[in-house]
């Protein structure tokens, strides 16, 4: 759906993107995470056709989007990381108005309003004026103003940003309905946290380089190439390290009480190999547990200064 070859961007003398790869497959939310400046913004308005890029390629749905950029536009919805101030503006006047860029009138254009507001779970304030509504309700209705065209492609600038837990669980939950209704999304956030359980790949940049990208799994693996495990035994922690410590794969143990501690290059078979030699030999193991990298960790490890 979205492939960008070598994008390069200098505001003068500064260059904000270095030469940004980036793929992004039909259905998929991608999460584009980066700390403050890194070039989430300045991609993301490049890839909607609102900023010329120095140079690089961008193609969307096989259209080029640099030298064909109204026909990209169709299938590009955009939400920006600021929302305007609507005076006297109510909900339904302000997708009226959207929809009125996109000649969509009549029956078909109150059907589409009503379906968008139930979408984003806003039925129920039609006739609120913009300006009355929460943040993460305005942010919704930025999200069901990027839907009026029915674009393919969802470019969402920080949607989650200065939600409260509550208004953040429902922005996830039109995000996973837009998936299944077959869109793409990118969705930008300075916080991991907020996006890792959402997507199903992720892109990170830092200081106009895309660090590392591919699926929550594949960057982790990527970062942390060794898998660390934890074991409790009821006793003889010692023997058990003994025990782990003859295979190879194994690089480190530490033992604290009962509970060990392995770091280990290598992939689940091994690991389950390492549970049946401990069992074999008597050690009796309580629980063995594969510790999930926390992804903040990963977002620090390829974020920091070199
Ligand atoms: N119009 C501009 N003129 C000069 N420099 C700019 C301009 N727009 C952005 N920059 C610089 O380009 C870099 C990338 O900015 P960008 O807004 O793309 O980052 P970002 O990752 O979206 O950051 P944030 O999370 O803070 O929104 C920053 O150093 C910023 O100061």
């Amino acid at each position: 759906m979205l492939d960008i070859k070598g994008l390069r961007k200098n505001y003068k003398k500064f260059t904000a993107l270095k030469g940004i790869d980036l793929h992004v497959d039909e259905g998929e939310i991608f999460g584009f995470i980066g700390p403050n400046g890194a070039g989430k913004t300045t991609t993301m308005r490049i890839v909607c056709g609102l900023l010329n890029p120095t140079s690089g390629e961008v193609t969307i749905n096989g259209i080029n989007a640099l030298s064909h950029i109204r026909e990209a536009k169709q299938y590009i919805g955009y939400m920006p990381d600021f929302f305007g101030v609507y005076d006297n503006l109510k909900v339904t006047e302000y997708l009226e108005f959207y929809a009125s860029i996109y000649n969509i009138r009549g029956s078909e254009k109150d059907k589409m309003i009503a379906d968008l507001l139930e979408l984003v779970n806003l039925t129920d304030k039609a006739d609120f004026f913009v300006d009355n509504l929460s943040r993460g309700m305005k942010q919704k209705l930025c999200v069901a103003r990027c839907l009026v065209h029915n674009p393919k492609l969802l470019v969402l600038d920080e949607p989650l940003s200065g939600m409260d837990p509550r208004a953040r669980a429902d922005m996830k939950k039109v995000l996973y309905t837009l998936k299944d209704m077959g869109k793409t999304i990118i969705v930008s956030s300075h916080i991991l946290s907020e996006l890792s359980e959402i997507c199903t790949s992720i892109g990170i940049i830092n200081q106009g380089n895309m660090v590392i990208n591919g699926t929550v799994e594949d960057v982790t693996n990527k970062v942390y190439h060794n898998k660390t495990i934890e074991i409790e035994v009821m006793k003889h922690p010692d023997a058990a390290e003994l025990i782990l410590k003859e295979f190879n794969y194994v690089e480190a143990v530490t033992v604290t009480g009962n509970r060990i501690e392995a770091s280990v290059k290598g992939d689940d078979r091994d690991i389950s190999h390492l549970l049946r030699s401990l069992i074999v030999k008597d050690i009796p193991v309580v629980t063995l547990n594969k510790k999930t990298q926390n992804l903040e960790d990963v977002f620090l490890e390829v974020t920091k200064e070199a």
